[in-house]
């Protein structure tokens, strides 16, 4: 199994990263306060994806990553590989993910004169205390609804990317830099549109402990949540992730795609 697709990947999550950081910043209230807990965390899911999609397609097609420009899959072909990418990284993005949601909140609710002290005294704190108070498996809390936020969307990310990086290069021939950080910046944006409602949706299940379950799964709380705020809460927060995206996601496949070239 080639491995530089995971390598590629992990530095270019890294790197797109350092340019949403000031996005999760605003997003998160100053949560992320350094960048080791993301790095350590979004960089090594990014590997995942970047790893697993580039190897579900040469399984899919028997075409390397250096190949695939003069032999282009189909686009059925980068949706499967994709959702296998999407439905693969949630493993190891929704402890990380459930530790920065709940981190989030204690920070905002803090913002709010007279609120209690922070439960949690950072990531590391945050996921021993899940551990203790609700086992192992309370780090996978959401889980289900990050699957069906990421399984189809990521699918939906590559096909972007490969859609629009197909329209400006000529056949066989590898799109230029500014191609593939339009393409790259569009395909976050179509896919985090896409991904809001259910990122709503799985925020609010991170939140419920064991305690006071306040929801009896996803369909549960979309519904109540519809029902008691209207449907706009499904795009709450779809401007600050499209605003982040853009940036994240054109400097993430430029540098994935660069690093590929410089190795291949
Ligand atoms: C809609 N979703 C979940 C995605 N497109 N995920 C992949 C993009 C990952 C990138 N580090 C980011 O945070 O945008």
């Amino acid at each position: 199994m080639p491995v530089e697709e995971f390598v590629a990947g992990w530095i270019s999550g890294a790197l797109g990263l350092v340019l949403g950081h000031p996005f999760d910043t605003v997003k998160l209230l100053g949560f992320f306060k350094g960048m080791s807990f993301p790095i350590a965390s979004i960089a090594v899911v990014n590997s995942i994806l970047f790893g697993v999609y580039s190897n579900t397609l040469l399984a899919l097609t028997a075409t390397s990553h250096q190949e695939r420009r003069a032999q282009p899959p189909s686009y059925r072909h980068v949706f499967i590989a994709g959702c296998t990418g999407g439905f693969v990284q949630v493993y190891c993005l929704a402890p990380f993910d459930l530790i920065k949601v709940r981190l989030q909140n204690q920070t905002e609710s803090r913002a709010r004169p007279g609120s209690p002290p922070p439960r949690y005294r950072g990531p590391v704190h945050c996921a021993a205390s899940i551990c203790q108070e609700e086992g192992p498996r309370g780090l996978f809390r959401g889980a289900w609804a990050l699957t069906l936020r990421d399984t189809p969307t990521l699918g939906i990310y590559f096909v972007t990317y490969e859609w629009l990086c197909r329209q400006s290069a000529p056949d066989g021939q590898n799109p230029s830099s500014a191609t593939v950080l339009v393409a790259g910046g569009f395909a976050g944006i179509t896919s985090w549109a896409v991904a809001t409602p259910l990122d709503v949706i799985k925020s609010r299940m991170q939140m419920a402990g064991p305690k006071h379950r306040v929801y009896r799964g996803v369909l549960d709380c979309m519904a109540r949540s519809a029902r008691q705020e209207g449907l706009g809460v499904f795009f709450r927060g779809l401007t600050i992730n499209s605003a982040r995206a853009f940036p994240v996601n054109a400097v993430t496949f430029l540098s994935y795609e660069h690093l590929l070239r410089w190795w291949g």
